[in-house]
């Protein structure tokens, strides 16, 4: 993404050093940030949900710099990208911390852009649950059309795909049976920026949305995104985007083909992380009734 958010010459005087004085006479250290985000969502809805606050960013790492004694500005850079890199419109973040006054045993050409520096790069790698369904047309040609449109999308790596179920509609009106799916992926964006991906990618399918519920040529839903560990990014409650997806727990065609494709993976529903196998234990049979195995694909 070329979309950017850049804060310089972030300074403070700190005690950080390898050697013996640096540890009690303060010098200055200098943090700039670049912070790599999606801006289109910010740039229409003028929201700061839809973006980071910098003055936010620039507080917590004004507090790594004045914080702990550590010898490296290694140490600093990584613990500011942390920080840099924790709020969800952030894709990736460059780093940079000087050292004007170093003691390096020459002089450097002024106190403030001179010394040394270290710059980082660190990105978002989140793990990203994707459900695939579709029953109109040619369902099968057109999943595998979908898994091979999401392993072109810059910022998705897609790493493991379930195989084809076969599935009663659930819900709607009379209509065929689905094709469902689950992918797997790992990925830096932001979840609105997936979600339009999904959109993308299923009006190219020629989906259309006129009944809730209603038989569609591809269907894309963004199931969880973030990893078991991750706190921040887990849930996400707007108007056009809901994270986890908020009927995933009681779905048949999305737990089966997700559990083929980990067998341990977990949910975080509003009762805390659950085994998706205990949820799929806890459907009743009805619900598992008209899963059967589709036909054999191996899209990636
Ligand atoms: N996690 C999510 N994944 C996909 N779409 C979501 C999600 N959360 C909210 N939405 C919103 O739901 C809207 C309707 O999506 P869609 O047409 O795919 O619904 P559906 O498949 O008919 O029903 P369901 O939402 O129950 O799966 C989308 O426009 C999207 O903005
Ligand atoms: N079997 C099955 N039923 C559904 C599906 C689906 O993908 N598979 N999707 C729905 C809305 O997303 C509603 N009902």
């Amino acid at each position: 993404m070329s979309d950017r958010i850049g804060l310089t010459g972030i300074v403070a005087e700190a005690c950080h050093g390898v050697l013996e004085h640096e540890k009690r006479a303060p010098q200055r250290f200098v943090a700039d940030i670049v912070l790599e985000c999606d801006l289109r969502r910010a740039g229409t809805d003028d929201e700061l949900a839809s973006t980071v606050s910098y003055a936010d960013i620039a507080q917590g790492a004004y507090a790594v710099l004045t914080g702990d004694s550590v010898d490296l500005i290694e140490t600093l850079a990584e613990r500011i990208a942390a920080v840099a890199l924790a709020p969800v419109a952030v894709e990736a973040v460059e780093v940079t911390i000087r050292k004007p006054q170093a003691p390096a045993g020459v002089p450097f050409v002024d106190e403030v852009t001179g010394g040394p520096f270290v710059t980082v790069r660190r990105e978002h790698d989140r793990e990203v649950v994707i459900a695939l369904g579709a029953n109109m047309g040619d369902r099968a040609g057109t999943m595998a059309d979908a898994v091979r449109a999401l392993t072109a999308v810059d910022g998705l790596e897609v790493v493991a795909c379930s195989p084809l179920l076969e599935t009663g509609a659930v819900g709607g009106p009379e209509q065929p049976d689905y094709l469902n799916a689950v992918v797997v992926a790992r990925s830096r964006l932001a979840p609105w920026t997936l979600l339009d991906e999904l959109h993308r990618i299923e009006r190219n399918h020629g989906r259309v949305r006129e009944v809730r519920w209603g038989a569609r040529t591809l269907d894309l839903d963004l199931i969880q995104v973030g990893d078991s560990t991750d706190d921040f990014d887990l849930r996400f409650e707007t108007e056009e985007l809901t994270l986890p997806h908020p009927r995933a727990h009681e779905r048949a065609f999305v737990l089966v083909p997700w559990s083929r494709v980990d067998g341990t993976a977990q949910l975080r529903t509003a009762a805390g992380s659950e085994d998706i196998r205990e949820l799929i234990d806890g459907l009743p049979a009805a619900a598992l009734d008209g899963i059967r195995p589709g036909p054999a694909w191996d899209p990636l």
